[in-house]
């Protein structure tokens, strides 16, 4: 069976860049040509690969997604494509009219209309003359700029002049499509025509290019994807199951970065542990044994991360656990999560209670709780011991929290209080917004019709066919 034509062929691309980092700061234009030139200050090490051999095909007609982490080299991927940066070496081959929603708007004139800059911009973009004046009112009207269209372009917001690039890149009526990030313009109205113009194309046949940080939108309307890591082609084919590789390794990467942090945090609050402070009012002198000699502070609600406590009983140890037994900082929404104090009492001790709080990034209580305030009574604790405290379902949506820790005496003075020393973060694939996420779903009366297009845990399964809906 023959093999489907090609619309993009690209062979070993390496893009390298010149850093022009640390020159050397001259007083005058006179001492910096003394001093030899004004550009051989570059260091040997600042050239480097933003693409380093990146091979890959695209079929006519498929839609290819190309993700990966800030600087990972796509969108120089992408203006290779399109012709606007020069590969170092490499070459690329593109079957067809190229239409770049890149640079959207790059080419507009601020100070003449709207109207003038949508011909000049066709014109170089590839249409004729009489091809913009055929289309000219359907541009004008996608962009919702009809009242503006003889205003000068710098009098408009960047949204508008944005709406107006892309508009004029969808009319030329490309056989490919290259597009970066460009569904972050305008609001959301216009997001969703931008995708229904996607959908479009794809049923017309044409080829689609997409470099997103949006893995939702690569799952749903890719054929296929390509992970870019630093330069280099990490993953290439399913888009499931490359987003899959990608989202494992991103979540590796803030394990550590949070694990790391937590680690700091400790570290901070040990180093403040030299000094003894006075015991509160109540409480036994503190002797500065185990628990940090820190001053609790006067306002809990803006209190930094911090411990203190006489030490009594001691929380020498906190592990977060997930659904599978694993210790981590980062853990899904609607899953299990375990905190698992290990304490250590110095002498047996009748009073105590244990005490949690759950903070989001800004330091907003969501959720306090204690074995007081849920009618547990103490009877003693001695030696060591371990208290899990079980959240059945993380009922959180996507963000980074902060935990408090204690144990108290029941009139409040603190054995040991861990202030914010914990950062976990719950990840999600739906984007809904606050912090709590209750348990929830949604029913239509028959009239009332949508298509659901994510499974029932948040990643909907890979269908090649859907069309988004809005
Ligand atoms: N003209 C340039 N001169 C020097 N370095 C550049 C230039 N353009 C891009 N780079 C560098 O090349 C690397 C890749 O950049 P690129 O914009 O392709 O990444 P990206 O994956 O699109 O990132 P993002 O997701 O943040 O948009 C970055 O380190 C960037 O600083």
């Amino acid at each position: 069976m023959p093999s489907p034509p090609l619309a993009i062929h690209a062979e070993h691309i390496t893009k390298i860049y010149r850093r022009f980092a640390h020159k050397r700061q001259f007083a005058t234009l006179k001492s910096a040509i003394l001093s030899g030139s004004l550009v051989r200050d570059l260091k040997p090490d600042e050239t480097f690969r933003a693409l380093d051999g990146v091979s890959f095909d695209v079929e006519a007609g498929r839609t290819y997604g190309i993700i990966g982490r800030n600087g990972s080299g796509k969108s120089t991927l992408l203006k290779c494509v399109a012709g606007i940066a020069k590969p170092t070496t490499g070459k690329i081959t593109v079957n067809g009219r190229i239409s770049a929603l890149i640079e959207l708007g790059a080419g507009f004139h601020p100070e003449i209309s709207g109207r003038e800059n949508v011909f000049i911009n066709g014109i170089m973009l590839g249409l004729s003359k009489a091809e913009i004046e055929r289309r000219f009112d359907e541009i004008v009207e996608f962009a919702e700029l009809a009242p503006f269209i003889d205003a000068p372009v710098k009098t408009y917001s960047s949204g508008m002049y944005m709406r107006l690039g892309f508009a004029v890149a969808v009319h030329v009526d490309p056989d490919v499509l290259l597009v970066d990030e460009v569904l972050a313009v305008g609001d959301e109205g216009f997001a969703h025509k931008c995708l229904d113009k996607f959908a479009e194309f794809r049923r017309r046949g044409k080829t689609i290019l997409l470099v997103t940080h949006s893995l939702g939108l690569v799952e749903r309307f890719c054929d296929e994807a390509l992970w870019l890591d630093k330069g280099k082609v990490k993953g290439v084919g399913d888009p499931k199951r490359v987003i899959d590789a990608y989202v494992t390794e991103i979540e590796e990467g803030e394990e550590a970065f949070l694990a790391a942090e937590d680690a700091r945090a400790r570290v901070r609050v040990d180093l403040g542990a030299g000094s003894s402070v006075p015991a509160p009012e109540g409480g036994e002198p503190n002797d500065g044994v185990t628990a940090g000699n820190v001053e609790a502070p006067a306002d809990m609600f803006k209190a930094e991360a911090g411990r203190w406590g006489s030490g009594d009983i001691e929380i020498a140890r906190v592990d977060l656990i997930g659904p599978d037994g694993t210790v981590g900082h980062v853990f899904h929404s609607g899953e299990s999560m375990t905190i698992r104090l290990h304490l250590t009492a110095r002498t047996p001790v009748k009073d105590f209670v244990f005490g949690i709080g759950l903070f989001n990034a800004d330091g907003v209580c969501i959720y306090g709780t204690n074995t007081n305030i849920e009618e547990m009574s103490a009877q003693e604790i001695s030696g060591d011991g371990q208290v899990d405290f079980v959240i059945e379902e993380l009922a959180l949506t996507e963000g980074t929290f902060k935990l408090d820790l204690a144990v108290h005496k029941l009139d409040g003075f603190p054995y040991d209080y861990h202030r914010q020393l914990y950062t976990f973060r719950v990840k999600s694939p739906v984007k809904d917004v606050g912090f709590f996420r209750p348990r929830h779903s949604w029913t239509f009366s028959p009239s009332v019709r949508l298509t659901q297009l994510r499974g029932p845990e948040g990643w909907r399964p890979h269908m090649k066919d859907d069309e988004p809906t809005a």
